[in-house]
């Protein structure tokens, strides 16, 4: 395409992820300017930019869009697309598409971390080996055991299906909730039990994993009811999105022993403000949304926004499309 390469919208290199080898999959099929140059001179870049590419960043306000009269697609890295506005995007006649699939390991590998570091105290280990002035008391770093426990997995879409196939590997039981109740195909795969009903899930499971999609029926879904209903043993694992947990709830429920522990690669606001209870907790574990980060997910992510971005700009079906 040479000099005639459309133009892109991207978030800051060296930022959200942008690493010089994801800059030059970027840059095979597309002219770049960063966020923080287009907005020295809006008016001058605004109207040549066909895509714009989002890692959560820039967020695609009305303001931002309406700079951009001859954009075609926002395309969005990640599954997840509770940040974009997609029927208003729609209606300005721009695409919106996210990168699925290619996520799903790296986030159900995130979960599993999540579950093991909380359950087995990892990184409090790590603290007192590497701190000379503590000394190891072996009940301080007492765990639970994850073989013969059950998990209930939230939300068996992609992601839940794979993280149940790693508990089921773990020696778990497995039982899950879902909108849709899976084949019983699916389900003898993946050994694991349907509960219709969300309760018996929280009543009967030693980790809670939830996987499922932000959207108005998931947000606040495990407040104080739902927390009461869990194990006073049990750890609360979210892979989600923080809005699914109504987080004053959660506080309550870890500061009065109501459940054992959270490990959360989610929160909200992302990163929560430095005093936020759940920052000082001893039985909570937090990781900052980092489930698809990994080298090849990220390279397989920005590969699939490109794709989408190529096609949406020539105007061809666009593979990831979402609306
Ligand atoms: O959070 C990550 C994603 O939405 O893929």
């Amino acid at each position: 395409m040479g000099d005639n390469k459309p133009w892109a919208l991207i978030s800051e290199v060296g930022e959200q992820g942008y690493l010089e080898e994801i800059i030059g999959i970027i840059t095979e099929r597309f002219q770049i300017i960063c966020y923080k140059d287009f907005l020295q001179n809006p008016q001058l870049h605004g109207p040549k930019i066909q895509v714009l590419f989002v890692w959560y960043y820039p967020k695609p306000e009305p303001w931002l869009l309406s700079l951009l009269p001859s954009l075609k697609v926002v395309a969005s890295g990640g599954v997840g697309i509770d940040h974009l506005d997609v029927p208003y995007i729609n209606r300005l006649g721009v695409k919106v598409t996210n990168t699925p699939d290619v996520v799903t390991n790296a986030t159900a590998d995130m979960a599993l971390g999540l579950l093991l570091a909380s359950a087995r105290k990892i990184v409090e280990g790590h603290q007192i080996a590497v701190n000379p002035k503590t000394t190891y008391i072996p009940q301080s770093l007492m765990g639970v055991e994850v073989a013969g426990s059950t998990m209930g997995i939230i939300g068996m879409g992609r992601i839940g299906c794979k993280i149940a196939q790693r508990g089921k590997g773990f020696d778990m039981k497995i039982l899950y909730h879902n909108r849709n109740r899976r084949s019983v195909e699916d389900e003898q795969a993946l050994g694991a039990t349907y509960c219709e009903n969300m309760d018996d899930l929280l009543k009967e499971s030693d980790f809670v994993v939830l996987a499922v999609n932000l959207t108005p029926e998931t947000t606040g879904l495990i407040g104080h009811r739902e927390l009461s209903l869990m194990k006073r043993t049990a750890t609360l694992v979210n892979v989600s999105r923080g809005l699914v947990v109504d987080q004053d709830a959660l506080v309550k429920a870890l500061q009065s022993g109501t459940i054992r522990a959270a490990a959360l690669d989610v929160t909200h606001p992302e990163p929560l403000p430095r005093d936020h209870p759940l920052l000082s907790l001893p039985n909570v574990l937090i990781t900052p949304h980092i489930g698809t980060n990994t080298y090849t997910t990220t390279r397989k992510m920005v590969q699939k926004m490109v794709e989408n971005a190529v096609a949406a700009v020539k105007g061809q079906s666009v593979p990831n499309e979402v609306s």
